[in-house]
Order: C-alpha cells, then sequence, then structure tokens
C-alpha cells in the first residue's frame, strides 16, 4: 500500500471563487479595484503572505501595509468555504484509494486552519490521516520540509505526490518523491516545461494511474 499526499488548492478543490471573494473584500477595505478570477489563479500556490503581496503589487499598496492586510485575509480566510467544490470524480477517486487501503495526507501552502475548515465543509476531511498548511512549520513548498513531515507520518511504503503548480513540482523533486501533475487546476508554466512522473487531467484515470506507478516502482 502506498503513501499518496495531495496538494490542496487547484488540485483536489476549485477554492478560486472563495479566495477571488475575500482577497476583494481585503481590496475593497482598502479602497481599491478588486482583481478578476483569472488573476486569483495566478496568485494562488505560494501562501497566503504571497497572496497579500500580489494584491499590494496589483494596486500599488505600500509594503507597510503587508502585516495589517494578512491580518485582515487571514481573518477572512476560514470562512471562504461557501463557494468552493471539489474537481470533478475528486471524491470517487478519494473512495476507491481508501478501499484499495492507501494512506492519504494533505501538503498545501494554505494556512492549515482554512484548510482544515474547508474539508470539514466538504466532508472530505475524513479522507485524511495528515495535514500540512503553509504554517504548519517554519518553512513552506517548494521546500520539501512539510511534504516529507507528511510522508512521515503515514508510516512506511511508497511515496506518491499530486500537484497542480509549479511549486508543487519543485517540491515534488526537491524531496525526489514521484510527481502526479493534474493539469486542470492553477498552473501557470505549460505541463513540459514542468517535472512530473504522470500528468493527468481526469480523476477518473487516477486510481488506474496510482496502480500503475506502483507496479512499475
Ligand atoms: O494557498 C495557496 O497559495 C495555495 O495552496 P496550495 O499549496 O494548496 O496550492
Ligand atoms: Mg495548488
Amino acid at each position: 500500500m502506498a503513501r499518496i499526499v495531495f496538494d490542496l488548492d487547484g488540485t483536489l478543490i476549485n477554492s478560486a471563487p472563495d479566495i477571488h471573494c475575500i482577497a476583494n473584500k481585503v481590496l475593497e477595505q482598502e479602497g481599491c479595484e478588486g482583481i478578476t478570477l483569472e488573476q486569483t489563479h495566478d496568485f494562488i500556490g505560494n501562501g497566503a503572505a504571497v497572496l497579500v503581496t500580489k494584491l499590494r503589487k496589483a494596486r500599488g499598496i505600500a509594503d507597510s501595509e503587508q502585516a495589517r492586510l494578512l491580518a485582515d485575509l487571514v481573518a477572512r480566510y476560514d470562512d471562504a468555504v461557501e463557494l468552493t467544490l471539489p474537481y470533478p470524480g475528486v471524491l470517487a477517486a478519494l473512495d476507491n484509494l481508501k478501499a484499495s487501503g492507501h494512506k492519504l495526507g494533505i501538503c498545501t501552502n494554505k494556512p492549515i486552519r482554512p484548510c482544515r475548515s474547508v474539508l470539514t465543509h466538504l466532508k472530505m476531511d475524513h479522507y485524511f490521516d495528515t495535514m500540512w498548511g503553509g504554517d504548519s512549520l517554519p518553512v513552506h513548498k517548494p521546500d520539501p520540509a512539510p511534504l516529507h513531515a507528511a510522508f512521515a507520518e503515514l508510516g512506511d511504503g511508497p511515496q506518491l505526490y499530486v500537484g497542480d503548480s509549479d511549486v508543487d513540482a519543485e517540491t515534488g523533486q526537491r524531496a525526489g518523491v514521484p510527481f502526479m501533475l493534474y493539469t486542470e487546476g492553477y498552473r501557470k508554466c505549460p505541463v513540459e516545461e514542468m517535472p512530473h512522473t504522470v500528468a493527468f487531467d481526469n480523476y477518473v484515470d487516477f486510481p488506474k494511474l496510482v496502480q500503475d506507478l506502483l507496479v512499475a516502482a
């Protein structure tokens, strides 16, 4: 049986509409124009602090406002769950993997509290034996430490990491773990420019891909 760790935003759930909403509330509070959903996709992947930095840069807000705006975003983040849905086929794939006896975990750059709240809201938290957020350790992805920590909590067995972004591809590479790229998330680079073991665009195919990788290993 394998240990399979998933990124969250853009990999298991389409959370950009909720993140878009709270980002624009922060900007509105500052008297600034909001950003588009497409810009939100580009701003997701490096955690809440980088998201706030990108929001500030897009609207010319001074560096000195970073901590205050980050606190504002974080205060809104736990409740940002209403517009988020798992990608098609995710729940069936997770059911299938659990039934096969695999151990599943989460390694995201989203802060751990909103990570837990959105997965609880979607009734997906029971799938995962461990969850690591962008603020669970002093470092976050692409540093491989949280990914190593997630695997360590899952015991023994082959390791697979699943993600949607260049940050995840680099994390997988630095951790020395096979990386499965979900191509329909918030990726900023062409698939061929991202180091990956396999790529997939539909979770219907996912359990079979896992099985094939484990046989080949
Ligand atoms: O919060 C973010 O920026 C991204 O989170 P992810 O690591 O789940 O893609
Ligand atoms: Mg992601």
